[in-house]
């Protein structure tokens, strides 16, 4: 491996890098890094989740006529296409209003981090819910920059109609209103401080949809082990805390994936995210994209897997090439909207 390495020559990896796990994406020792990998039949996991996906180089698919013998197998993994995508979008009938649309509501900032209530209140704008309710201390500065949001300080049970609760950016330790939500019988995703102040217990008990969005440090957290264990091994992190806790999981970073609470399914893997996203304050974006998307009536998996893409999308729509913050992904998403809409 080395001596090819060395060589300066083009290297071409035939199906798979050699040394990289192809179930798993996990890479145990030496691998080659490859410029382009030829791969046959089908995606394998490795050539898709990080970090085995990084030593792939470009990947070609070759159809080698498995379809039929591959048809016989549920994949482990799938990666959302744009016409998936497009068929998923909730887009509003003739006879919608702002109701039937779906009402968010966004628990997240504190004295320290009102930031985090104006970037998920800004996801949350651009998810396809018809309502923005923000909850919290951060009212002020929220209703600064969204005039449009529907703010108050109180409970989150008092704060009108809500389809679904997004709760954790920047939270500080107001686990109060959190229980509120966590208490309350629609879909909640749960992210940032929401993860670390959450009752475990409470989280399993659930029965509408529970969607949590750990980074690997909050997931390593989750799980008690070390953040360096979750990114080398991305899938089993996911499908673990999904078992864990009997939730949808979305695991944010390099490579996003998205496990099914109870084992159900296919672990989704995003393939649009760009490395230009990693800049404060982009999850708390993607929080409240994703929680509209819950609000507007998708699946805790496919509110996880849509919000992901046009996360990813928007990002490098707003990125081509430079650094963008926060704001900037934000305002981008209607662009990625569009992309995949068109
Ligand atoms: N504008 C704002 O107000 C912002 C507020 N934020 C809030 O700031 C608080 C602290 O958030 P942090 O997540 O930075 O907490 P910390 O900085 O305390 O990080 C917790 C642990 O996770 C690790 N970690 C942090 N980000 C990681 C990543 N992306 N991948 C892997 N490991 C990672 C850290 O090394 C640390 O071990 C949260 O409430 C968060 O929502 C952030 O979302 C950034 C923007
Ligand atoms: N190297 C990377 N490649 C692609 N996406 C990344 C990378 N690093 C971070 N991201 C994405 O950026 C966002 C960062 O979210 P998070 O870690 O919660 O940060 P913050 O709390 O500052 O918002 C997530 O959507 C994550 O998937």
């Amino acid at each position: 491996m080395r001596a090819a390495e060395d060589s300066g020559a083009l290297i071409v990896s035939v199906d798979l890098p050699s040394g990289v796990d192809a179930d798993t994406g996990q890479v145990p020792g030496d691998a080659v890094r490859a410029d382009a990998t030829v791969t046959f039949g089908t995606y394998k996991p490795g050539l898709l989740v990080d970090p085995a996906r990084e030593y792939a180089g470009a990947v070609r698919l070759v159809d080698i006529g498995l379809g039929g013998e591959l048809g016989a197998y549920e994949p482990e993994l799938e990666a959302l296409q744009y016409a998936d995508v497009q068929r998923l979008l909730p887009v509003p009938g003739a006879e919608s209003d702002k109701y039937r649309r779906g009402v968010v509501g966004v628990v997240a900032g504190s004295a320290r981090y009102p930031g985090a209530a104006v970037l998920c209140v800004a996801g949350a704008l651009r998810g396809g819910a018809g309502a923005v309710r923000y909850v919290g201390p951060a009212a002020d500065a929220v209703i600064a920059r969204f005039p449009e949001a529907l703010v108050s300080d109180g409970p989150p049970a008092k704060a009108g109609r809500v389809q679904a609760w997004v709760a954790g950016p920047g939270l500080g330790d107001d686990a109060g209103r959190l229980r509120d939500v966590v208490d309350a019988d629609v879909p909640v995703l749960i992210d940032a401080d929401g993860l670390r102040l959450v009752d475990r217990d409470a989280v399993r008990a659930r029965t509408a949809p529970t969607l949590l969005t750990p980074h690997a440090g909050e997931a390593a957290a989750l799980l008690g082990v070390s953040r360096g264990e979750v990114e080398a091994g991305r899938l089993d992190a996911v499908r673990e805390l999904a078992a864990r806790y009997g939730a949808t999981v979305l695991l944010k970073g390099s490579t996003t994936v998205v496990a099914e609470a109870r084992g159900g399914g296919a672990v989704r893997v995003n393939p649009t995210g760009t490395s230009w996203l990693a800049t404060a304050g982009s999850g708390d974006v993607l929080s409240g994209l994703a929680g509209s998307l819950l609000a507007a009536g998708l699946g805790a998996r496919d509110a996880g897997a849509v919000g992901a893409f046009l996360h990813g999308l928007a990002g490098r729509l707003a990125a081509e090439g430079a650094p963008v913050g926060a704001q900037d992904v934000a305002d981008a998403v209607p662009l990625a909207w569009r992309d995949v809409g068109a």
